[in-house]
């Protein structure tokens, strides 16, 4: 039986023997947790607070982790966490035979609303592995083919739409729009549904409730654990209230599925219909429903950061959004609906994306706990189920690994050559082992594809003034980033083969599961 968030703590905190699920204080599996830094000005009480911005915990933690090391731990009140992010540590807690996801902190936050929904389930829980092998064929390369056709059509609305911005004179808002586009995008090919975002002027509701439950998961860590029920209760409210119009519109979608009797073999599809290859077990209702809000949030909001932090370095860097350029002028000629495998073939674009996964991993942080007593990178000892969380903007510019610049955006730093020659587990922006992304090529296909289409048909003129602000809501996005377009002609057809396009890991393997293929082709493992 799954615990609750609440009854976890209580269990942490009353140091049961068995192993315990959410968040756990570090005191209770670190023996030797003061040989690990931590900030100096600790309050008691209070913990690490001096100078802390509680909207921007990840951005607090890599300016400390700039300060105190490789690994190091901060406190939050009664929270005591450990965070890693050296590549070493990082590549140790990567070992899926000593180490496994933990579900803590903010993940164990959204468990009121995605339960054992495949991110926030804990690896114990059988509906993990039941929607884990229900799902994965979700992802193949032949699912993924099918999606591209819906991945263009909707990425067509999103170029209408800068049409008209950029004949009314207006910028465009670049965060809000890719939102907009990645949730049509998932809602569609996932699910069959259309929010009609692009003909809103404001967020679709939808997104409004998601923004408010992904907040409010992160702002519950920043307050003591006893005293929450007093000092969030007006926010507890609105995430009520969030949580339940997410409910109700998802209700309502598999509601409609049920009575048209069945779609083209969706995910939603899969979900309702599909039973396990070998025990026959189908998921529950209320798994279905739990998955299609994981889906629906988990499916696009990342993606929305991704592409938008792209845009900035792409407008930032005329030059390398030249030579961005020119390879889709060259490996699409003049067509008007590139097909499936001509996305694979645009190896520039995707390490410009790689490269902006780099510096901003839209998902910034995992959690990895130990299966058993063991000592971390041989230096710091762990007791069974003890936990640190791996800092992944931070392990993306550990020196050691990416050099003295690793501040600049290059992304030639993904080369075959350059990734081949790098230390294994060093790129990690979906995660890691059994329970790392499953929708990873789905993401880098859909951006990949927008990224060209948007390159192809614009040129991005970027305020001279804007400074990157980076915005926190367990995710990452670019603050207030709007750019200028002008429209650029549409190549001729010019179908010449590229002799210099180098043979890269484009696309999903025939066999296997796509959700872990080539989990470290980037990262050099
Ligand atoms: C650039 C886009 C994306 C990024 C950076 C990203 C990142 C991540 C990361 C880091 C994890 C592991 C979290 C952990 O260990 O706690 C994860 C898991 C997951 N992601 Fe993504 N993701 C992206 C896109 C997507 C898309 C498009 C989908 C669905 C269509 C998706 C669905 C999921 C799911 C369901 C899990 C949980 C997998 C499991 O535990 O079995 N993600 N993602």
């Amino acid at each position: 039986m799954a615990q609750t968030t609440e009854s976890a703590r209580t269990t942490a905190a009353t140091g049961d023997s068995r192993l315990p699920k959410g968040f756990r204080s570090a005191e209770l599996g670190w023996p030797e947790l003061n040989r690990v830094p931590h900030p100096p000005r600790r309050l008691p009480l209070l913990g690490d607070v001096v100078g802390v911005d509680r909207r921007k915990p990840v951005q607090d933690s890599m300016r400390l982790a700039r300060e105190l090391g490789p690994v190091f731990r901060r406190r939050i009140f009664n929270k005591e966490i450990v965070l890693v992010w050296g590549a070493g540590p990082a590549a140790d807690l990567a070992d899926e035979s000593r180490f496994a996801k933990h579900v803590g902190l903010g993940v164990a936050n959204l468990r009121p609303i995605a339960g054992d929904g495949l991110f926030t389930a804990y690896n114990h829980e059988p509906n993990w592995q039941l929607a884990h092998d229900v799902l994965v064929p979700g992802f193949s390369r032949d699912a993924m083919e099918g999606y591209h056709g819906m991945m263009l059509a909707v990425a067509g609305r999103l170029t209408d739409r800068w049409d008209r911005e950029l004949a009314a004179g207006r910028p465009v808002d670049v965060p809000g729009d890719m939102t907009k586009l990645t949730l049509e995008t998932i809602a569609r090919t996932g699910f069959g549904h259309d929010f009609g975002s692009f003909e809103r002027d404001r967020p679709h509701p939808f997104v409004s409730a998601m923004i408010g439950t992904l907040t409010y998961a992160q702002r519950l860590n920043a307050v003591p654990g006893p005293l929450a029920p007093l000092l969030l209760r007006g926010a507890a409210r609105r995430n009520a209230a969030d949580m339940a119009y997410l409910n109700r519109t998802v209700d309502a979608l598999v509601e409609e599925r049920r009575g048209s009797g069945g779609g083209d073999g969706d995910l939603l599809d899969r979900m309702l219909a599909t039973e396990h290859p070998s025990t026959g077990e189908k998921l529950s209702a209320q798994n279905v429903r739990r998955q299609v809000i994981t889906f629906l949030v988990a499916g696009h909001e990342t993606t929305s950061g991704a592409l938008s932090f792209a845009l900035y370095y792409l407008a930032r860097h005329p030059d390398i959004a030249a030579r961005a350029r020119a390879e889709v002028d060259r490996v699409w000629g003049g067509t008007g609906r590139p097909g499936y495998e001509q996305v694979a073939k645009l190896r520039y674009v995707r390490r410009v994306l790689d490269e902006s996964l780099r510096l901003w991993p839209t998902a910034p942080a995992f959690a990895r706990e130990a299966r058993g007593d063991t000592v971390l990178a041989g230096e710091h000892p762990m007791l069974r189920g003890a936990w640190a969380l791996v800092l992944t903007p931070m392990l993306h510019r550990d020196p050691a690994v990416w050099g003295e610049n690793a501040e600049d955006f290059d992304p030639d730093r993904f080369t075959p050559q350059a990734v081949r020659t790098r230390a294994p587990h060093s790129f990690k922006p979906f995660g890691t082992g059994l329970r790392a992304c499953i929708g990873r090529q789905f993401a880098l296909h859909e951006a990949t594809l927008v990224l060209a289409l948007l390159l192809r048909r614009y040129h991005f003129h970027a305020d001279p003034a804007y400074q990157l602000k980076v915005t926190e809501r367990l995710t990452l996005l670019p603050e207030d980033f709007r750019l200028r377009l002008s429209r650029r002609p549409l190549p001729g057809r010019s179908a010449e083969p590229d002799p210099a396009a180098e043979r890269e890991d484009g696309g999903t393997p025939g066999g296997g599961c796509p959700a872990h293929a080539n989990e470290d082709a980037e990262s050099g493992g």
